[in-house]
């Protein structure tokens, strides 16, 4: 298969080196300027691989071909996006004009996008998912990342309507090769929205205790917080139609906290989940500052009190 990443980051990459090495034709689409560096000298990646159940490290050096632009007679059959969330609106316009006959997957956060993209393609061109399996930061020019040894880690994938189509079941097939543990959600829509208020406040709540999950996991105020944080965001997703309870690993956050709190603490203390964490907010605290402030404004319209989302994105401002 053909596929092209857009963003050379940490899930792109991460991604796309895994596609690369069943033997897919991966190219990045980078920005300007930044082609020419990458043609030359590759991405160097080094992967923690958990997935056999103990870490084992890969040193690669990643040499995908490179673009910088999309052109509308590409043949690509697959685009996977990568942008952070806050940069999406900026790749929209060239994906309508120049996707050509390539299926396009959003594989980021995303709150209220959705309308948005409609506006840009046609149902048909386009499914969702989510790199629920890998993650991690980038330490100069060596980009960290991690694969996920967890049996709640999976890829997620999905369409909004809830239908399996034979472009999401290829796409399924190309995951499932590399074992990257695709699934195929029903509701996918459903898992992406409260997805998003999670992730924007326990990043919040971490880098707030300093950046990283282990100091996070010892302040039970914080987790305390995170949690209404996190409730008053499934409150907001409540209003806006989606049920965060129907998905099983939110019903977590509603548990009374003598047992949340404990379970929270044995999820992200496993070596992957916490190193993929503190890899990620190295780079994104403009990315979870965007996710909460678009959170925040959804609330307005509701006239819901958000004294704990408000909180924690006034304690990470400054930064
Ligand atoms: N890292 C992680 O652990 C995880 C991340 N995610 C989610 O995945 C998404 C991507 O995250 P991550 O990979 O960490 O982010 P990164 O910042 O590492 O990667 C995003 C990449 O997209 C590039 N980009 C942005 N806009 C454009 C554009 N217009 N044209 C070309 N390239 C562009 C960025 O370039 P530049 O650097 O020049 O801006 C950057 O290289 C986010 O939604 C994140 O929340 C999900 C699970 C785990
Ligand atoms: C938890 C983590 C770091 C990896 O999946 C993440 O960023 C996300 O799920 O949005």
């Amino acid at each position: 298969m053909k596929i092209l990443i857009y963003g050379a980051g940490v899930i792109g990459c991460t991604y796309g080196c895994q596609f690369s090495s069943a033997g897919h034709d991966v190219s990045l689409l980078v920005r300007k300027g930044k082609a020419e560096k990458i043609k030359d000298k590759g991405i160097h990646i080094s992967c923690a691989d958990y997935r056999s159940g103990k870490r084992q490290t890969t040193e690669t050096m990643f040499c995908p071909k490179v673009i910088e632009n999309l052109s509308s007679d590409n043949d690509f059959d697959y685009i996977l996006i990568t942008v952070s969330s806050a940069d999406l609106m900026d790749v929209l316009p060239s994906l309508s004009k120049s996707a050509g006959k390539a299926h396009i997957i959003f594989f980021l956060n995303l709150w209220d996008e959705f309308d948005e993209i409609s506006g840009y393609l046609l149902p048909h061109q386009y499914s969702y998912g989510f790199p629920f399996m890998a993650g991690g930061g980038r330490n100069g020019n060596i980009l960290d990342a991690i694969i996920s040894g967890s049996k709640y880690s999976k890829t997620m994938l999905g369409n909004a309507d809830g239908k399996k189509t034979p472009e999401l079941e290829i796409f399924f097939g190309i995951l499932d090769e590399v074992n990257l543990k695709p699934f195929i959600s029903g509701q996918i829509i459903n898992w992406l929205v409260p997805h998003y208020v999670f992730i924007a406040a326990i990043s919040a709540g971490i880098i707030n205790s300093g950046g990283t999950t282990k100091n996070f996991l010892g302040n039970k105020k914080l987790i305390k917080d995170t949690v209404k944080a996190i409730r008053e965001g499934f409150g907001i997703c409540i209003r806006k139609g989606i049920n965060p309870k129907r998905e099983k690993v939110n019903q977590l956050y509603y548990l009374p906290f003598f047992i949340c709190i404990p379970v929270m603490r044995k999820i992200f203390s496993n070596e992957d989940m916490a190193s993929m964490f503190d890899g990620y907010l190295k780079h994104s605290v403009k990315d979870i500052k965007f996710m909460l402030d678009k959170v925040i404004l959804s609330a307005k319209p509701y006239d819901i009190e958000i004294p704990y989302l408000t909180g924690l994105r006034k304690s990470i401002d400054s930064l």
